[in-house]
């Protein structure tokens, strides 16, 4: 079974429970988690070569001893260092730690001597059990290791990692690869977890399906990973018979005479992205300027936002960007507040948000005035403006949690950018991206994201999916350009990304 859901780790503790209740024994799921480990470490390690296997004290531990086994057998060179006593193994960890003796194979103290002369270091020193922060003599092997320079695959979870959170406690394995049992967890995804993973591997271990149904119950709203399954057939498709207003039409307002550029680049994304039309909504004096750089993309005056009332007198106007570049206080709050009550699908980013500084309050209360959908596209600086004193910024909570508190506080999607973006709902269903690139860190990046999302609204797309998709959008055509790339060259990599994404 293969899905994009995540589990949480005491959502995955239901799943093994739920399967040991059905008839799997707890050791066969164990037999099936330590052998996918050592398939994958068969083919990191060279054939016959030197494996280190750091067991810790509990299950995770347990996976350990079962690879160990089948590694040793197999022909690979193992030797096998436990953090803990012997004599403390319990339950299914203990019957695999017997298993390892008798093939014959000893287990040494765990030491933190120089570890570069194996060819794979296998982690399973702490996986869903960590319960505290990481310190003494596990932290001294786990410095170790991250010194020795050698491969190392993470059983579970790199040790160290909040499976839920992404955080490190107190230090943390920095993996080559990771190999997890029956879906991913938010913290492979969430950051720093995503980058101390390294490669990811999921595995079934045989819990049947009925088993992760129930941890899925058991989960709350539903986690995602990002990807073209969760919205594709959604995804807008033009008919034989589409013309350009059967395609939406989508409004980016422009900022002041010499910052226009933020507005011209979300319009081109909006565009690329399939909207029929597109307009560039200019204060007059900004008009030249604006009215030199664009060609496809239709121009209109607006200086006040009455005359943005004005325009939205015209119902094919149906979604409005509202923020790169615009200016920050009371017209920027005002501009929002006409293109909410109009009942317009908004994207509100950047000038738009910050406006709203420390009243995220009213911001809902301008959004559920007109029942406009909308979503918000914030970095972490202008979430924290936003959503300050609200209680999506109380520490301590993961990035999917203060996303989706924030959804729900304002009643629209929510965009928390990153590189590991997270869109949440205001139902609590969340998505993590890690489909993206570094290169996408540029001046004006996010700017062409707001864009490519108000192009999707305008065609229809329904908010959460079109978030969705206009990140992954983003984030593909940061993966396809890599180094060299500014921000102006997003829009231009749509063709390709949607030819490959539509099988066109
Ligand atoms: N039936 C199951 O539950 C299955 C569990 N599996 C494995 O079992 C793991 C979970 O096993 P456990 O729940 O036993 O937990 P872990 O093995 O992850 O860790 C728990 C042990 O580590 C100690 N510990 C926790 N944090 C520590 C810290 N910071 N410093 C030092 N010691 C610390 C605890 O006291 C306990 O002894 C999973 O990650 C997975 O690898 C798999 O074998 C599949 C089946
Ligand atoms: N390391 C990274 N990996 C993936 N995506 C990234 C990374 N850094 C930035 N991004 C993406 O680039 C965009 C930057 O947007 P933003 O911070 O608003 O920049 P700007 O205001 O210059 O447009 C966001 O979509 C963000 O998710
Ligand atoms: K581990």
């Amino acid at each position: 079974m293969t899905t994009n859901r995540l589990l949480t780790v005491s959502a995955m503790r239901r799943v093994d429970e739920a399967a040991i209740a059905g008839g799997i024994p707890g050791y066969t799921l164990m037999r099936n988690a330590g052998a996918a480990v050592a398939a994958r470490a068969r083919v990191l390690a060279p054939s016959g070569g030197r494996i280190l296997i750091l067991c810790g004290p509990g299950n995770n531990g347990g996976d350990g001893f079962v690879a160990g086994r089948m590694l040793a057998g197999s022909g690979y060179r193992v030797a096998l260092q436990l953090l803990g006593d012997l004599g403390t193994l319990s339950g299914d960890a203990a019957l695999a730690a017997a298993d390892w003796q008798e093939g014959g194979f000893s287990v040494d103290v765990a030491a933190s001597d120089d570890l570069s002369s194996f060819d794979l270091i296998i982690d399973a020193l702490f996986g869903a059990g960590l319960s505290r922060e990481i310190a003494g003599e596990a932290r001294v092997l786990i410095e170790a290791v991250n010194r020795s320079g050698t491969t190392v695959l993470a059983v579970d979870v790199p040790s160290g990692l909040d499976g839920d959170t992404g955080e490190m406690r107190g230090g943390a394995i920095a993996a080559t690869e990771t190999m997890t049992f029956v879906t991913l967890k938010p913290g492979h995804l969430l950051q720093p977890g995503r980058s101390l993973c390294g490669g990811l591997h999921v595995a079934d271990i045989g819990t049947g399906e009925a088993a992760v149904e129930a941890g899925f119950a058991a989960v709350g709203p539903a986690s995602f990973r990002n990807g073209p399954d969760l919205w594709q057939d959604a995804f807008p498709r033009p008919g034989a018979q589409a013309h350009k207003y059967t395609r939406g039409h989508a409004l980016v307002l422009s900022g002041p005479a010499f910052k226009t550029g933020a507005a011209r680049l979300a319009a081109r994304g909006a565009l690329r992205v399939g909207a029929g039309l597109v307009t560039v909504v200019s204060p007059t004096a900004a008009m030249a300027e604006n009215a030199a750089h664009l060609t496809a993309i239709m121009l209109r005056a607006c200086d006040s936002p009455d005359d943005l009332d004005d325009l939205l007198t015209d119902e094919r106007l149906d979604t409005v960007l509202i923020g790169p570049g615009l200016g920050i206080g009371e017209t920027a709050r005002d501009l929002v507040a006409v293109a909410a009550s109009a009942g317009r699908k908004l994207v509100l980013d950047a000038d738009a948000l910050t406006s709203f500084k420390g009243q995220a309050p009213l911001l809902a209360e301008h959004l559920s005035e007109g029942g406009s959908a909308a979503v918000l596209t914030p970095h972490e600086g202008e979430f924290a403006r936003l959503f300050a004193n609200t209680r999506a910024v109380e520490v301590g909570l993961s990035k999917i949690e203060r996303t989706r508190r924030a959804a729900a506080i304002v009643g629209g999607i929510v965009v928390l950018k990153g590189s590991d973006s997270v869109i949440a709902a205001p139902d609590g269903r969340a998505a993590i991206n890690d489909h993206g690139s570094p290169y996408l860190g540029t001046a004006g990046s996010g700017d062409v994201l707001g864009g490519l999302i108000a192009g999707l609204l305008a065609q229809g797309m329904e908010p959460f999916e079109a978030a969705c998709a206009g990140v992954w959008l983003h984030g593909d055509a940061g993966l396809r350009h890599g180094p060299g790339l500014i921000a102006e060259d997003i829009p231009e990599m749509m063709p390709e990304v949607l030819a490959e994404l539509l099988g066109a």
